[in-house]
């Protein structure tokens, strides 16, 4: 996993790197601006011929606008710098790359625009835009010509490519700071900025992708970034191994507790999900009427018919016989659609209080827990808990869907430090917490994943995994990058809108066969 760091921490840094590591900061420079033209090329190929109009600002990112200028004009883009500064207020880094690229392009490939409307015309001949304006350096709310580019930028709907990160977002808090830019891309030098992945920064950020410049992992190291960026390596080495002697018994026995009248679907598609991401066995218990729909459904999953209540949702009678269910279970994952009727709310509490084996709760699980979550503290082992942010307000008296929204990182690991438990709070870029206070965030997933009973698909993959013997946070973690990549891949295959949850479960078996 890669740390994910505040301005300051990457200030630091990059202060080391020059210090310590003695790495001259120019050579930081040209290797972030090399960085950067992969990605662009990697984007938006072929180059050749393009336009391309570069905004720089007078700091340091806007250096490495000048970088990126030269590096692209050898793939034969045409290159076109807006200079929003005085070359006189340059930076010192940015003033000698502003020097070379001169040197490289001539003096009339820069033009120092004075108002709105100048930037405006000049950014209406560009085929790709880069934001070069501000980096980690932004303190202030962003006025006057800085801005007017800002704006500018957005109303030409060009593509756009950040570096560093879109100029205006807040590096650490990911807020407007007065205007900021909208990128497709972002291409972000040394460490992940925690403001790509919280607040507007989600939406201004656009595609993130990173630039190795070259900081020693012994500095990155001793930061002690409490929170991380889960990566596909470091989430596929947490999956157990396929040995030639194995058998299904190898891979656990998830018992998934879901479903009622109207709602076996989301029974279904949990106990379906938890096969797809490679659990052994899995039985769904569901109340007695609708297992035989479940039966027609399922193949090969295999069900258990549960006492029923008169609205044919679980009863409050069958509490000892899920207890010996969930006992003769490796894991198990309970909540989809349950319903929150009150004989099976009470079974939930009971049985959350009681169960002694790795579990996930989800959905009516979690409704089940609305402000009593201090139930959560009487689990016998930690649980892992998968609320969107609905049910996590409903969690927490105090907490409405709007606050948790308006500071996802801070909810999640607050809730997992005071409840001892694994919180995955889904929505865009899911944020992990575990008891210690250790937070990840997920990079994988997209809007076409806001369908219904995507949920349950995860649940059943985070049960799968624990049935699979991963600790909880490797199970939180894992399952929910494979969700993400998953819905990425449907998503690739048949667009966001159209895609719905069972297109998901079928996309599994490519996201965890991908190699990359
Ligand atoms: N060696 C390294 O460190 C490496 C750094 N790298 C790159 O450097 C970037 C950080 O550079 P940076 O520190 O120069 O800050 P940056 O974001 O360019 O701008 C700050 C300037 O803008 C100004 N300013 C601030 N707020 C403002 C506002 N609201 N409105 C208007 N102006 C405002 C402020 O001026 P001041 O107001 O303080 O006079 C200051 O001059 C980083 O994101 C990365 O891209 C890479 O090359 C890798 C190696
Ligand atoms: N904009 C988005 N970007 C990425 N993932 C999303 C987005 N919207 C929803 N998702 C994911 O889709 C899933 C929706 O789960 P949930 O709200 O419980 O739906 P349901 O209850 O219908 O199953 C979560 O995993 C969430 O992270
Ligand atoms: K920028």
């Amino acid at each position: 996993m890669i740390p994910i760091v505040t301005a300051e921490q990457m200030r630091a840094l990059d202060q080391r790197t020059i210090t310590e590591a003695l790495v001259p900061s120019l050579t930081l420079m040209e290797r972030a601006g090399a960085g950067i033209v992969t990605h662009i090329e990697a984007r938006y190929p072929p180059l050749a011929g393009k336009s391309v109009i570069i905004l720089c600002g007078k700091g340091n990112n806007g250096g490495d606008g000048f970088v990126v200028g030269r590096l692209l004009r050898r793939k034969q883009a045409r290159i076109h710098v807006l200079l929003l500064a005085s070359p006189d207020d340059l930076s010192r880094d940015a003033k000698t790359m502003y020097q070379r690229f001169l040197r490289s392009a001539g003096k009339s490939a820069v033009t120092s625009p004075t108002d709105a409307e100048a930037i405006q015309q000049r950014l209406a001949t560009g085929d790709i835009l880069v934001d070069a304006i501000l980096g980690t350096g932004t303190s202030t709310p962003v006025t006057g010509l800085y801005r007017d580019a800002i704006e500018a930028i957005t109303a030409s709907g060009r593509p756009t490519v950040a570096v560093d990160l879109p100029s205006g977002l807040h590096a650490d808090t990911g807020a407007v700071l007065g205007a900021a830019v909208r990128a497709d891309l972002t291409v972000t030098l040394g460490l992940p900025k925690a403001g790509l992945y919280s607040g507007s920064g989600i939406d201004c950020a656009g595609t993130v992708r990173l630039v190795d410049i070259g900081i020693p992992a012994s500095f990155v190291e001793s930061v002690g970034s409490r929170l991380m960026l889960l990566t596909d390596r470091a989430v596929r080495a947490a999956l157990p191994p396929r040995r030639p002697s194995a058998h299904k018994g190898t891979y656990g026995h998830l018992g998934v507790i879901a479903g009622s009248v109207g709602k076996t679907g989301a029974a279904a598609m949990a106990a379906l999900s938890a096969l797809r991401i490679g659990t052994g066995l899995v039985t769904a218990a569901t109340p007695a009427s609708a297992n035989d729909i479940l039966e027609a459904k399922l193949l090969e999953v295999m069900t258990l018919p549960m006492p029923e209540t008169k609205a044919r949702t679980f009863a409050r009678s069958g509490l000892e016989r899920l207890l010996a269910f969930a006992g003769a279970r490796d894991a198990v994952a309970i909540g989809p659609g349950l319903t929150t009727h009150p004989e099976t709310v009470e079974l939930v509490q009971e049985f959350v209080k009681r169960i002694d084996k790795p579990c996930v709760l989800d959905a009516d699980a979690l409704n089940a827990l609305a402000g009593k979550s201090s139930l959560l503290t009487e689990c016998k082992r930690p649980p892992i808990i998968t609320p969107h942010p609905g049910e996590m307000a409903r969690l927490e008296t105090e907490a409405t869907t709007q606050s948790v929204n308006e500071d996802r990182l801070g909810t999640a690991t607050r809730f997992a430090r005071e409840r001892g438990v694994f919180v995955i709070l889904k929505g865009a870029r899911t944020v992990i917490a575990r008891p210690d206070g250790l937070a990840a965030i997920c990079p994988t997933g997209n809007p076409g994943m806001a369908t219904a009973g995507t949920g349950d698909v995860l649940t059943g993959m985070v049960g799968g995994l624990l049935a699979q013997g991963l600790a909880p946070w490797d199970a939180a973690c894992a399952a929910t990058y494979f969700h993400g990549l998953a819905g990425d891949l449907a998503a690739q295959h048949l667009g966001q809108a159209g895609m719905i949850a069972s297109d998901l479960i079928q996309h599994i078996p490519h996201a965890l066969a991908q190699t990359t």
